[in-house]
C-alpha cells in the first residue's frame, strides 16, 4: 500500500463511519473526486540527468511568508470531528512543519484560539447570506493576525454528497458549528450567500486591508475577472470534488489559468495532490504551491498535531527526493520542460 493509502486506512479505522464518509466523500457520482488524482497520474515526467543535486532546497516564499516547502494546508471544515484539539492541533502541526494554514470559515474552534497556536495563516472566507456574519469574522481574523483572505468562489450553494447521512449523523456539537459565527444561535441561519460575486473581492479587500485570493477558479475568463477585481492570487480548485461533480480535474484546468494570469499573481492548486511527484507536476504546470485537504485530516485523526506534522514533513521529504531524481536543485528551477506533452492521453 502507498503511504497515503495506509494513512487513509488508519484514519478510516479510527473515525466513526459517518465522519470518514463526510471527509472522504465527494458530490454527485464522485467522478471529479476520482479524476483529480487520476489526472496528476497521467502526467509523465521528463527528468534532467547529470545535475548536481547534493543539496536540494524545497523552501519557497509566498505573499511574504517563508515556507519549508510549496505545500499549504487547505481549508477544511469541522476539525473537532477528527480530534478533540481540533484546529488548534492542526495549527500547531502546520507551524512545526514550516507550512501555512488556511483556516476554514467553518472551523470548529474560535479564530483567536487557533491563531494562538499558528505560524503564518490565512482565513478562508465564506460569504454568508447575512453579510454581517462574514464582516464580523473577517474583522476578528484581521485582529488575530491573519495575513490574507481566501474567498471561496465555488460554493454559492453546498454540493450534495452521495455519502451524506444528514447533519445529526456527524454528532457535531452546536457550539462547534457556531464557533466563529458570533451571536448566532441556530445553524440554519448560517447559509451560504448564493449571490456572492466578483464584487465581493473588492468588498473583502476594503474591509480587511489584506490580500484576497480567490479559490475555486477553473477557467481563464474567471481568472481574468478576479484579477480585474484586485485578487492577489488564485487557487485552481474544484473543492476536492465536493461541489459541481463532473467539473474538470484541477491538473487539466491549471494550464489555462496559469496562461491567463501570465505571472501577475501567484497561482496555487489543490485536489488529489498526494505525492512529491504530484507536487512536481503542479509546479511544472506553473503553480507556485499546492494545498492539501484530506491528507491533513487523516494526519489529525491519527495523531493530532504530531500527525499533521508527520503528513507535511513526509510530503516535504518526498518532494525533495523527487526533485533530486528529476535533476532539479530547488523549487524555482522547476520548469514546464519537466512534464511531457502527452499526445496519447
Ligand atoms: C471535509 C472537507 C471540508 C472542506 N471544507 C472546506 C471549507 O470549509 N472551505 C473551503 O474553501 N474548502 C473546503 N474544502 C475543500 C478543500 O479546501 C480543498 O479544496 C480540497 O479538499 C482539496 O482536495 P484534496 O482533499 O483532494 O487534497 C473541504 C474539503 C473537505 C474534504
Ligand atoms: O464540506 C465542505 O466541503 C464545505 O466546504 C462546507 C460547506 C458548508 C458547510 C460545511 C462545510
Amino acid at each position: 500500500m502507498l503511504p497515503y493509502e495506509a494513512l487513509e486506512a488508519e484514519a478510516r479505522a479510527r473515525l466513526p463511519e459517518a465522519v470518514f464518509d463526510y471527509y472522504a466523500g465527494g458530490s454527485g457520482e464522485e467522478s471529479t473526486l476520482a479524476d483529480n488524482t487520476a489526472a496528476w497520474g497521467r502526467l509523465r515526467l521528463r527528468p534532467r540527468v547529470l545535475r548536481d543535486v547534493s543539496s536540494v532546497n524545497t523552501g519557497t516564499e509566498l505573499l511574504g511568508a517563508r515556507l519549508a516547502s510549496p505545500v499549504l494546508v487547505a481549508p477544511t471544515a469541522f476539525h473537532s470531528l477528527a480530534h478533540p484539539e481540533a484546529e488548534r492541533a492542526t495549527a500547531r502541526g502546520t507551524r512545526e512543519a514550516g507550512s501555512l494554514l488556511v483556516l476554514s470559515s467553518r472551523a470548529s474552534r474560535r479564530v483567536e484560539d487557533v491563531a494562538a497556536e499558528a505560524g503564518p495563516w490565512w482565513l478562508q472566507v465564506y460569504v454568508f447570506k447575512d453579510r454581517g456574519l462574514t464582516r464580523a469574522l473577517v474583522r476578528r481574523a484581521v485582529a488575530a493576525g491573519a495575513r490574507a483572505l481566501v474567498l471561496t468562489g465555488d460554493t454559492p450553494v453546498v454540493g450534495r454528497k452521495r455519502r451524506d447521512r444528514g447533519d445529526s449523523a456527524l454528532g457535531l456539537p452546536e457550539e462547534d458549528f457556531l464557533a466563529n459565527l458570533e451571536g448566532l444561535t441556530r445553524r440554519e441561519l448560517a447559509e451560504q450567500a448564493p449571490d456572492v460575486t466578483f464584487a465581493d473581492i473588492d468588498w473583502l479587500r476594503e474591509l480587511s486591508g489584506l490580500p484576497v485570493l480567490v479559490k475555486g477558479v477553473l477557467r481563464a475568463d474567471d481568472a481574468r475577472a478576479c484579477l480585474h477585481h484586485g485578487a492577489a492570487g488564485l487557487i485552481v480548485s474544484n473543492h476536492g470534488g465536493r461541489q459541481l461533480d463532473g467539473a474538470v480535474a484541477t491538473a487539466e484546468a491549471l494550464p489555462e489559468v496559469v496562461e491567463a494570469v501570465d505571472g501577475r499573481v501567484p497561482v496555487l492548486v489543490d485536489g488529489g495532490v498526494r505525492t512529491g511527484r504530484d507536487v512536481l507536476r503542479a509546479l511544472a504546470l506553473g503553480a507556485r504551491a499546492v494545498l492539501l485537504g484530506r491528507p491533513v485530516l487523516w494526519g489529525l485523526a491519527t495523531g493530532g498535531a504530531e500527525g499533521v506534522r508527520r503528513v507535511l514533513d513526509g510530503l516535504r521529504e518526498d518532494t525533495a527526493r523527487t526533485l533530486a531524481l528529476a535533476g532539479v536543485p530547488d523549487v524555482s528551477s522547476v520548469g514546464a520542460d519537466l512534464v511531457a506533452r502527452t499526445l496519447w492521453r
